[in-house]
């Protein structure tokens, strides 16, 4: 069968979009996704999503990782869809989607940068070693460091995914140093990656939120990623509580193609 691809990237996380919708009923095993993702026997990419339609939605986002598994939300994923929807021709000054974390509002700002809406967060979690646990769509451990660009991401990130805790669910892993006021880099180890991705919107939203656990004085945070700027915008109501949470941020076409699986 022929598949018609196309492939978008949200500051350098890359995903791999099929439009499912009117009643194409595409269905991939997880061994074609995975494949599919492959950077050397497929297309390549950090993840895959159908757009599906869902009544009383612009339409329903599956998300998978590269390693063939369905997964989490993904933030940038989110945002290259709504990017997608409108490139379709699907142009609206609101957007209203469905994941598997609920329904998820967006906009795009004019300079073409995508605003999505995350779920609220009820919890945040301190460690034992003072970093923070926290689920924004998807699990996320985010670790203060001074050092982010001398981080082994790859080796460290690893150790905190398969530890004991977190080895059956898996967890991302987001190392995040304060770069000024407002502003953090942020760099991430994926789970279903299994890797360092060059950016990942709800391990950035989860820096942002930790970054302001201590100091209520911050509703705006700057984010640099290894593949480019974010900014995300909450209200903090409670101790460990943020609700209006929006991840703000470029997503892009990147290609389009047909592959034969
Ligand atoms: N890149 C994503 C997160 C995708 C899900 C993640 N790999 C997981 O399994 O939790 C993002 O931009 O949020």
């Amino acid at each position: 069968m022929k598949l018609t691809f196309y492939k978008y990237q949200g500051t350098g996380n890359d995903f791999i979009i099929i439009d499912n919708r009117n009643d194409k009923n595409i269905s991939l095993a997880n061994h074609q996704v995975k494949q599919l993702c492959d950077r050397r026997f497929g297309i390549g990419a950090d993840g895959l999503m159908l757009m599906n339609d869902k009544e009383g939605f612009d339409f329903d986002m599956q998300y998978y990782n590269a390693d063939g598994n369905t997964s989490t939300m993904c933030g940038n994923g989110g945002r290259c869809m709504v990017k997608f929807a409108y490139n379709m021709g699907l142009s609206k000054t609101e957007y209203l989607f469905n994941a598997i974390d609920g329904p998820h509002k967006a906009a795009i700002e004019n300079n073409g940068w995508v605003d999505l809406k995350m779920k609220d967060v009820n919890a945040v979690e301190i460690s034992m070693f003072s970093d923070y646990i926290l689920d924004t769509g998807s699990p996320h451990y985010v670790k203060p460091v001074n050092n982010v660009m001398d981080i082994d991401v790859v080796k460290l990130g690893r150790e905190i995914r398969y530890n004991k805790r977190f080895a059956d669910e898996g967890i991302n892993v987001n190392f995040v140093e304060q770069e000024d006021e407002g502003k953090v880099y942020v760099r991430t180890y994926e789970r279903g990656v299994e890797d360092e991705t060059l950016s990942c919107g709800t391990g950035v939203t989860a820096s942002a939120l930790s970054f302001a656990h201590n100091d209520n004085g911050f509703n705006h945070v700057n984010v640099k990623t290894p593949g480019g700027n974010l900014a995300v915008d909450f209200d903090k109501t409670g101790e460990t509580s943020f609700e209006n949470i929006w991840l703000c941020g470029p997503a892009t076409f990147v290609f389009k193609g047909e592959i034969e699986i």
